[in-house]
């Protein structure tokens, strides 16, 4: 990756930069969680671009298998030198290591740092710790997660690859029952991982004990060759993921060792009788409630850096009709339309920015006593998980595509960066449990909330707003629309479409359907409710940080910020509830006074995310604003170029156009 070498920065952007009303530099230290951090940061992003055996040309113009080989090259690279760095046990550095030196190539190992070894640390014994942990983390070994199939992604109940326990050779087989049960998608499996946590229906003593996670090894660990019975490859071309080679595998009777089974909640004794250690089963899912809190993290930083090359592109771009004779034309950041766009993602990307950080907490202080198998707070780390998953990912997905639109043409073409940041962030809403699933789930959580509220019972923190009978509509009309008051109204808002739907779940019941026919009849309204429950949690998020910032001027900007992603909630939510015409009116009047106020701190508020070149990878968002100069040399790159004539004219145009026929060529 060549950085573009930083020229005369265009005027525009200076220009806009003297606007900021705040010190840029300390919010950054806010989203980096200190100044510490921001400057080890910087440290590991000037190691990273120095090293000249990062560099390489855009990977846009490689084939499919180039793209591959350079990013397994690079991927090992980074584990190699974060340990001459000793930065392996470092998680804040080896983190954004990884990012600045393969920004826009997901890696082909990245399931084993994501889900291959906190599988591990979260489902092995003691025992099985020690003996597999170690290796992974020193990459001796490089696994993924195998888990969804062919035939069943979503419900993991149906997963039919089977593990059937053989007390005569205390060893597990193995096996892939049906075309339908090849596992299919797990990242790294088709050519780079040697082993694989795999899940499958455990079988001893003749009966079925669901799903349960095993320890496979597929591949030769000296000649890479797959073993007797692993038949495994890459999927083939996706929308996106070009670097990753997401795989299938099917399995012929392979014998695993008993002690291969992740034994940490159940166990499976030599003679083959089952032990169930916890009583919720669903630990096994633990993996994936860490994955999900995540998403939401990576869905803030996409937007991020979609905000930033078309917040920077917006102030550079001239486009319409002057406002007077000889004026020039207007910038793309002027027309307040284009401000609503952007200034709404850039509030969607604050907010999901420290919601993902309060999520992450959460999930930090409940893991320990879910590990010792204390599971009280499991039900709301698993609906939260679930459902800011899916509206990070929505969201992240839905503000990524409106930057590259607001980039007009240049935001189709791969040298805008957009195309890639939205093809990385797009799957987020697929992976680790489809987007509307994860809002059932929430939604399902939700339903259970008011049952016990009805009855009394104390609600977890997050939930503890849910009550049985509806609260007053706060009043946005008469005083300050105050982002307090916004967050109350959608408290107030989330609690009734909950309670509407709970009396219409309540009412099928009543009629004698079962749970789940009513669940099924409710399910549309539920996810709206899961949403609005998410946004609420995104809201407070925000506004709690906004508040904490200890510089006035900053908190006032996150203030404002915060209160056009409220009131913007407000206004597209006003479906769900009733909002008086004169209401929504002052709330659309007050948004549009928010883009004049904010307009001035637009490309603060986006180079606080203190995104340098390297990681934007984009002609358009260049830090120096030299837009079109760029977009000639990259152009200029393509392997089209390479001759002044291409091939295809010799052998099809000159005959076609000679009258030939290509029937026979
Ligand atoms: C950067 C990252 C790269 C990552 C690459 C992507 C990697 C992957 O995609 S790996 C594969 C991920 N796969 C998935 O996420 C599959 C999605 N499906 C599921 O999670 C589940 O099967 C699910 C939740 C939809 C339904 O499960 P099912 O067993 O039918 O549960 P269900 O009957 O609905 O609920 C049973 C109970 O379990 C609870 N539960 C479900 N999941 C969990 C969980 N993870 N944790 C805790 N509790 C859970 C429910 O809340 C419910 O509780 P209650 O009975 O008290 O209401
Ligand atoms: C890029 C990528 C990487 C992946 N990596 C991995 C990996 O490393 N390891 C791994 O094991 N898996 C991986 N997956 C698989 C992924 O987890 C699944 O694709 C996902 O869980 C969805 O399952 P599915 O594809 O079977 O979709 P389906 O479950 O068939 O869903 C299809 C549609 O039906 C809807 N639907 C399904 N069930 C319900 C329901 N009960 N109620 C209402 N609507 C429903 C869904 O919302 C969805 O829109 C990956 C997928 C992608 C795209």
């Amino acid at each position: 990756m060549t950085n573009p070498v930083v020229q005369k920065v265009n005027p525009m952007l200076t220009e806009e930069r003297a606007k900021a009303s705040f010190p840029v530099e300390e919010l950054t230290y806010i989203l980096d969680g200190g100044k510490f951090n921001t400057e080890k940061r910087r440290e590991i992003e000037e190691l990273v671009t120095k090293d000249p055996n990062f560099e390489h040309p855009p990977i846009q113009f490689m084939t499919r298998e180039q793209q591959y080989s350079l990013a397994v090259k690079k991927a090992l690279l980074v584990q190699q030198r974060l340990k001459e760095l000793d930065m392996l046990d470092d998680p804040y550095a080896s983190y954004f290591f990884r990012r600045i030196a393969m920004p826009r190539e997901v890696s082909p190992i990245g399931l084993h740092w994501v889900m291959f070894v906190p599988t591990l640390m979260g489902q092995c014994s003691d025992e099985q710790r020690e003996r597999w942990l170690q290796r992974a983390l020193n990459y001796e070994i490089i696994g993924t997660y195998a888990q969804t199939e062919m035939g069943h992604g979503t419900f993991l109940r149906g997963i039919e690859t089977t593990a059937t326990y053989d007390p005569s050779s205390q060893q597990f087989v193995l096996h892939s029952p049906t075309t339908t049960s090849i596992k299919w998608w797990p990242g790294g499996l088709g050519k780079t991982c040697n082993y694989a946590v795999v899940v499958a229906q455990l079988h001893t003593q003749g009966r079925c004990h669901g799903v349960h996670m095993f320890l496979v090894q597929l591949r030769d660990e000296s000649t890479h060759r797959s073993l007797p019975g692993v038949v495994c490859g890459d999927i083939g071309p996706k929308m996106g993921y070009h670097t990753i080679d997401n795989g299938f595998l099917q399995l012929n009777s392979v014998r695993i060792p008993r002690e291969n089974m992740l034994m940490r909640n159940a166990e499976v004794q030599p003679d083959g009788t089952y032990i169930r250690r916890v009583s919720n089963e669903k630990l096994t899912y633990g993996t994936m409630v860490f994955v999900r809190s995540l998403i939401v993290s990576d869905a803030a930083r996409g937007i991020s850096e979609a905000a930033t090359i078309a917040v920077r592109y917006a102030c550079v771009r001239r486009q319409g009709e002057p406002s007077s004779p000889g004026a020039p034309e207007p910038r793309l950041l002027d027309y307040p339309v284009h401000q609503y766009r952007l200034l709404t993602c850039v509030a969607n990307c604050y907010g999901l920015w420290f919601a993902s950080e309060v999520l992450r907490d959460l999930y930090f202080t409940v893991q320990p006593d879910v590990l010792e198998g204390r599971t009280e707070r499991l039900p709301e780390t698993h609906a939260l998980s679930a459902g800011l998953k899916a509206v990070g990912s929505n969201r992240g997905a839905a503000c990524v595509e409106e930057c590259r639109r607001c980039c007009g043409g240049f935001g189709f073409s791969e040298a805008s960066g957009l195309p890639k940041i939205y093809n990385d962030i797009n799957p987020a809403c697929t992976y680790e449990g489809e987007n509307t699933v994860m809002l059932l789930q929430t939604g399902r959580h939700l339903l259970k909330c008011v049952e016990r509220a009805r009855r009394g019972e104390q609600l977890a923190p997050s939930d503890a707003y849910i009550r049985s009978r509806p609260t007053p509509q706060p009043k946005l009309a008469g005083g300050p629309l105050t982002a307090d008051l916004l967050l109350g109204w959608l408290r107030w808002r989330s609690l009734s479409m909950l309670l509407e739907v709970s009396g219409r779940f309540n009412s099928f019941i009543e009629q004698r359907q079962a749970w789940a026919d009513a669940f099924q009849a409710v399910s549309r309204r539920l996810t709206r409710c899961a949403e609005a429950h998410c946004i609420l949690y995104v809201g407070q998020a925000f506004l709690d940080s906004a508040k904490a910032a200890e510089n006035p001027k900053i908190c006032g900007v996150l203030t404002s910020l915060c209160r056009l992603f409220l009131l913007n909630e407000v206004v597209s939510g006003a479906g769900d509830v009733q909002l008086s015409r004169s209401d929504l009116a002052r709330c659309q009047d007050a948004i549009d006074s928010l883009l004049t106020e904010l307009r001035p701190n637009a490309v603060a508020l986006v180079e606080a995310f203190d995104l340098p070149d390297r990681m934007l990878c984009s002609v358009i968002g260049r830090y120096d604003g030299q837009v079109y100069e760029a977009m000639l040399q990259w152009a200029r790159q393509s392997p089209l170029n390479a001759t002044d004539v291409h091939e295809s004219y010799e052998l099809y145009t000159r005959q076609f156009l000679a009258g030939r026929s290509l029937a026979k060529l």
